[in-house]
């Protein structure tokens, strides 16, 4: 195994585990397969990249320490070369945690300092310049990420977000240092460790400069950042000959539908309002959800009853909403009986012969996969940037599409389902 990864969340492990099938251009990525927490079996002879996916995002820290090293453990144990942690490209993170404890963990298990801390991903508007996260032409603090339910990201600056959520100095290398090329970034790096600073955020702006952050990290045990940050590792792997460079496995799955959302991001919700136009789509009433009012059997059925024309349930709703919810139950017992519900429809549904499945949501996602309880995931094509056709060779087999809240374009769900008929 070339490459393990140790994602914060379920969208975020499909995302990177994307970046690392696909490589860049003609070059192709890895044969990269995604596990469902720490799995329990042996890797393929044929896995080059590993994705561990947990759910240890908004959990207390110790405890996604725990999970980390254990996923850590588990890659070691199968000759991992080179370990990523992969966090949300918006950084998603409380001043306890847990980006700081979970990378300065592994940085110490690993014995090393001067570890990259990098979340941009271009492609998706998010780029690191001067230390501070952009999404699109916004600081972070006022993209909409302010109001997120379980993390609102209200600094930009994420030297100083980071500060308290780690024991050892954070460092810093500037845009300047990026586009003098790998052997400065390298530099820059030793001379954090030199300092003791152990997580180091580099800007990044564009494509570029990540493949320029990749190649100074050739070699290095630890890498942390989102998933752009795993652009140009696979190319270090092929031109030293340890891989040959492969394209992700094409789908071709057909057969009945549904599409759940339990995003209230900004994106989501436009998609969900673009789908409702053309599709059955049925809002759910979480105040039912949360006093278990509502039957997830006849949600089933509603989606049942609209195979073949895309139909989408959702809990999606804007901030006001939301913060109503979570006024009336607080928020995570709101966001327990969401997730739990989401997971019992996807049960149903799946042994109701359900074949494609599209998930709107990271938290959504962790708790519909789990609920299913699939076992490791073939990477597939790309739908949009940052979420791939997922394949289960699980019984007859069935493709997954698990959407980052602000991901995808506005026709998203159409898309991501012909993608995964697509034989080619
Ligand atoms: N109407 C609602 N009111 C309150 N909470 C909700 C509502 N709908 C969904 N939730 C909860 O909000 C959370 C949304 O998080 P989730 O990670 O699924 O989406 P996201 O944050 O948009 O996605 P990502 O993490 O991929 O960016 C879930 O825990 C869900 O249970
Ligand atoms: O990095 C991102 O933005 C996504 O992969 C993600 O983790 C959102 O939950």
């Amino acid at each position: 195994m070339l490459i393990g990864v140790i994602a914060d969340d379920f969208t975020g492990a499909s995302d990177i585990a994307n970046t690392l099938a696909k490589g860049i251009g003609d070059e192709g990525g890895l044969r990269t397969s995604q596990h469902l927490g720490v799995p329990r079996q042996d890797p393929g002879p044929d896995e080059e990249a590993c994705v561990i996916a947990l759910k240890s995002r908004s959990i207390a820290p110790a405890e996604a320490v725990a999970q980390s090293l254990q996923a850590l453990e588990w890659l070691r144990r199968h000759g991992c070369r080179q370990v990523v942690f992969k966090y949300c490209s918006t950084f998603d993170s409380t001043p306890e945690g847990n980006i700081g404890p979970v990378g300065e963990a592994l940085a110490k298990a690993l014995g090393v300092r001067g570890v990259v801390a990098c979340p941009a991903f271009p492609a998706a508007g998010r780029t690191v310049y001067q230390g501070h996260l952009f999404v699109h032409d916004r600081l972070l603090n006022e993209s909409g990420l302010e109001n997120h339910p379980i993390n609102p990201m209200t600094d930009a600056d994420l030297r100083r977000w980071l500060k308290p959520q780690c024991a050892t100095p954070v460092g810093f290398v500037p845009a300047g240092v990026v586009s003098s090329g790998p052997e400065a970034v390298r530099t820059a790096l030793e001379a954090a460790a030199g300092r003791g600073e152990t997580l180091v955020i580099v800007d990044g702006i564009g494509d570029a400069d990540l493949v320029t952050i990749a190649t100074a990290c050739a070699g290095q045990p630890l890498v942390t950042g989102g998933s752009g940050i795993a652009l140009g590792l696979p190319r270090n792997f092929i031109r030293a000959g340890d891989a040959r460079g492969s394209a992700p496995q094409a789908s071709a799955v057909s057969g009945p539908e549904a599409i759940l959302a339990g995003s209230c991001s900004g994106r989501t919700r436009e998609q969900v309002e673009y789908h409702a136009r053309l599709h059955p789509t049925l809002a759910l009433d979480v105040g039912a959800i949360v006093e278990e009012r509502l039957n997830p059997e006849d949600v089933v059925m509603f989606l049942r009853e609209n195979e073949g024309r895309a139909p989408l349930v959702f809990t999606s709703a804007n901030p006001a909403m939301v913060g109503d919810i979570q006024a009336r139950y607080g928020a995570p017992r709101a966001s327990a009986a969401v997730d739990g519900f989401f997971g019992k429809v996807a049960r149903h549904l799946v042994a109701g012969g359900v074949r494609r499945l599209i998930v709107a949501g990271g938290e959504t996602s962790g708790a519909v996969v789990s609920a299913l309880g699939v076992g490791p995931l073939a990477i597939g094509r790309e739908i949009d940037p940052g979420v791939p056709v997922l394949l289960s060779e699980a019984g007859p087999g069935m493709a997954l599409a698990l959407k980052s809240g602000n991901f995808g374009a506005i026709d998203f769900f159409d898309k991501a389902l012909a993608r995964m008929e697509a034989a080619e």
